[in-house]
């Protein structure tokens, strides 16, 4: 499929996704899931219930055993590599596995040097992910002497250079003190374009999500508004999903609004 026959597709639609890994131990069980472009979409589920796993299926480092992968209609699938990487940005909960070049800046042009751009055109692609994070006069900083916020934001600049159209992120406010998360929070806000977050923090996903799924034992279990989800004590409490002391989600959405 051409890239002009994927207009009008969902940004992501996954059917009967299923994985082992080479060890044997099955993880993904026929895992089907749309997500509509511009949507954005947290993955919630205790520890061990596959969402990293599902999440690096979407740009093709996991290959599935069983079902199908599409990406704004093209398939993940070999022939396309290149492509669907460029399509979809994946975010690491470790910046570090990110960031290893000398520099912010040399970090963020790595991708797009790699598609082919140079001069004005790599320095201007630089220039505006930077922005976009709130980075921008840190391209001559390294990236050790930086914050974890900030390498978090920085590993997000060196994805959004490739301009994806769907943005993964992988635990995006772990560890982040609550400056660094509300900062990580109004970069993800601006963004345009289809966001997926697997996250334990739910109070985030209520904020920067208004869908949510419940991933558990590498099926999903539930699927819906986030705040609908995050309210149903019993759903929750069967997935061993936790709001933290004295959240309310209702109340949340109505300070909120
Ligand atoms: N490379 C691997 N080889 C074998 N098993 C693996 C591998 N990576 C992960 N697993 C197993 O797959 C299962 C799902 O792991 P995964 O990291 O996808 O879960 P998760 O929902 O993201 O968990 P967490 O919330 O703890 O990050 C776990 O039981 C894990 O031990």
């Amino acid at each position: 499929m051409t890239a002009a026959a994927g207009v009008g597709r969902p940004a992501v639609e996954i059917e009967g996704l299923a994985f082992a890994y080479p060890d044997g131990r099955q993880v993904l069980f026929g895992v089907d899931l749309t997500v509509a472009r511009g949507e954005r979409i947290a993955v919630l589920g205790p520890n061990g219930a596959g969402k990293t796993t599902l999440m690096l299926h979407l740009n093709g480092i996991l290959a599935a055993g069983a079902g199908t992968l599409r990406i704004g209609g093209m398939t993940v699938a070999k022939a396309n590599m290149p492509e669907i990487r460029r399509r979809v940005g994946l975010v690491f909960q470790d910046p570090d596995d990110q960031l290893f070049m000398p520099t912010v800046g040399q970090d963020v042009a790595f991708g797009p040097a790699n598609l082919g751009l140079r001069g004005a055109e790599l320095s201007g692609r630089v220039a505006e992910a930077l922005r976009a994070v709130g980075l921008a006069e840190y391209a001559e900083r390294a990236p050790h002497h930086l914050s974890l916020g900030e390498r978090r934001r920085a590993a997000v600049a060196t994805v959004l250079a490739m301009r994806p159209e769907v943005l993964v992120l992988d635990e995006p406010s772990a560890n982040l003190d609550p400056a660094g998360r509300r900062e990580l929070a109004e970069v993800l806000q601006g963004l345009d374009l289809t966001l997926i977050m697997v996250t334990h923090d739910l109070p985030y996903a209520l904020q920067l999500c208004p869908r949510s799924v419940i991933l558990d034992q590498g099926m999903i279990v539930a699927d819906g508004a986030t705040a609908t989800l995050l309210s149903d004590e019993p759903l929750m409490m069967s997935h061993r999903l936790e709001l933290p002391f004295g959240f309310n989600p209702r109340h949340a959405i109505a300070e909120s609004s």
